[in-house]
């Protein structure tokens, strides 16, 4: 982001104190959709570099907006202080703006707020918190309040392993300019912060897009252009065959769930290969999809005709199933591999060495680490899912609230949707069954992996919007509408 600053500042007719002003805001706006109570009492901590200089500017803003007691807290523990920092902190003097410097944490006493903005280090963190940072940054969190983040909470590291004793400021919200961080995608920066919102603040677009990165972010408009119309004359056989190998005696509900989202999601064909006790159920439930009682076999008749075969939801470990899957890797055919199946794969790395390329695996992470061993952390998990998909040129979505869709090519591909009223299982069920389907009508594996997990997630948000839960069931009873209005628009 620092790039992007200077090459803004170079190529535009714009200062880097007017960008500072610009970032103030920014922020400054988003702050007030949710804090319009003016009577608040605003404590906002400052350090002396450009996160400390937005910090100054806010203040500015505040009172420009009515806020009546806004008071700044220079932490004064280093004598080096940026430019734009300076300038701010002059137009902080010449206003009526309440300022307390603070040369050591000690001095901090009577904090009288209702909220707190925390700008004492932003972007510019180079090594953990220690000594009077860490010391202050203790006192800020005990005093409880709502904390809000400037770009980045004071000792969070935006890329990068996060230490698991994390010791920085706990904020409530981060308002961070124009990207996200990477690591508030990951879990652990849920004690960081429990919100982020980004903002824009107009910096060079173009340049961001050039500049090499190996994470990418899926917008919607990925989808508008993935996503294809159903052709005119087009009949079932254009939109291909999935099998879903799934379901045992206590786990049918994942197999029909699959077979439900597969369905849903505009498969031409689904045949189920589920145990005979299924059957019943299946035929009531789904009876547009076929049935493969799956007591009698140990591989499967003819994978070439499937177009896609997905194996893994309720399957259940034992040795028959094992054969099975074994059959399918050895018959070179690529696979949606998920739930039992990834832990059959967790005891044959035999058979994770011979994976069919253009596999997808859709672990989550207690399946992950069984694959792929014990991780301290979810960017060592991302590291080790970068470097399997690239080897076995398959596809890995290590799933999450937001999940990281590892691809062939080495990148990485951060789904935004979803949420945690979808926490409930069967959610992963349907997940697979909209990647058979989408691998069905001719999709490719990366783009099915991006497309399905969004609009997996954008089901869910659209349910979650009005209630507190959302089932697995009416998240695939969705997936047509979303796909819908997706492609209207292309
Ligand atoms: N495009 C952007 O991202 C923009 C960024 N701006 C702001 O600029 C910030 C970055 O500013 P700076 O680069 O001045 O950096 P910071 O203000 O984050 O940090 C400044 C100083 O802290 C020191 N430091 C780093 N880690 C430390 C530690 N653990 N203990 C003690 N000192 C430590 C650094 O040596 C540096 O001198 C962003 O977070 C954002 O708030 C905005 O003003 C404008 C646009
Ligand atoms: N908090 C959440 N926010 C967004 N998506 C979630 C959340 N919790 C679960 N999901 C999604 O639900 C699915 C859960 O998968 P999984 O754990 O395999 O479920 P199951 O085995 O019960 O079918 C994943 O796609 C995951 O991304």
């Amino acid at each position: 982001m620092r790039n992007v600053d200077e090459f803004t500042i170079t190529h535009q007719p714009i200062a880097s104190i007017d960008l500072m002003e610009k970032a103030a805001r920014a922020f400054v706006k988003c702050f007030l959709k949710t804090e319009f109570n003016a009577h608040k009492r605003v404590a906002i901590f400052c350090g002396k570099g450009n996160n400390g200089g937005d910090g100054l500017a806010i203040a500015h803003l505040l009172l420009h907006n009515g806020y009546e007691h806004v008071k700044v807290y220079i932490v004064n523990f280093s004598a080096r202080q940026s430019d734009d920092f300076a300038i701010n902190l002059q137009r902080i003097d010449e206003s009526r703006c309440k300022k307390v410097i603070i040369n050591h944490p000690s001095e901090l006493k009577n904090v009288k707020a209702d909220l707190i903005i925390d700008a004492i280090l932003g972007s510019g963190l180079n090594k953990p918190l220690a000594g009077d940072y860490a010391e202050l940054v203790k006192i800020i969190n005990k005093l409880q309040k709502r904390v809000y983040a400037v770009d980045v909470p004071t000792g969070f590291f935006s890329e990068g392993e996060l230490s698991a004793d994390y010791n920085g400021i706990k904020a409530y919200k981060t308002i961070c300019f124009q990207r996200p961080k990477i690591n508030f995608f990951f879990p652990e920066s849920a004690v960081a912060t429990e919100h982020h919102e980004v903002v824009d603040i107009q910096l060079e677009e173009a340049f961001i897009e050039s500049l090499s990165t190996d994470f990418y972010l899926t917008e919607r408009t990925d989808m508008v252009r993935l996503i294809k119309n159903r052709k005119p004359f087009s009949h079932k056989g254009t939109y291909g065959h999935a099998l879903l190998i799934a379901g045992n005696i206590d786990t049918m509900g994942a197999a029909l769930l699959s077979a439900k989202a597969c369905l849903y999601a505009g498969a031409g064909l689904t045949t189920a290969c589920i145990p005979a006790t299924g059957l019943t159920a299946l035929n009531t439930l789904l009876p547009e999809v076929m049935a493969l009682p799956r007591d009698e076999y140990t591989r499967i008749e003819n994978p070439a005709k499937y177009k896609a075969i997905a194996i893994g939801p309720g399957l259940g470990i034992n040795s028959d199933n094992e054969k099975l899957l074994e059959s399918l890797i050895l018959a070179a055919r690529p696979l949606v591999i998920d739930a039992d199946a990834l832990n059959i794969l967790g005891e044959r790395p035999d058979l994770l060495d011979i994976l069919p390329a253009g596999s997808i695996l859709t672990p989550h992470v207690k399946e992950f680490d069984r694959i792929f061993g014990a991780h301290e952390s979810w960017w060592a998990r991302v590291q080790t899912a970068i470097i399997w998909a690239r080897k076995k040129q398959v596809v890995i979505i290590l799933k999450n609230q937001f999940s990281f869709v590892c691809v062939p090519n080495g990148k990485v591909l951060i789904n935004p949707t979803g949420n945690p009223a979808m926490a409930q299982g069967g959610m992963g069920d349907v997940l697979t069954g909209i990647l058979s389907a989408l691998l069905a009508q001719g999709y490719s594996a990366t783009d099915s992996a991006k497309i399905g997990c969004y609009i997996h997630g954008l089901a869910g948000d659209y349910l979650a919007s009005e209630r507190h839960v959302v089932t697995a069931s009416e998240v695939a009873e969705r997936i047509p509408f979303e796909m819908h209005l997706l492609s209207a628009t292309n």
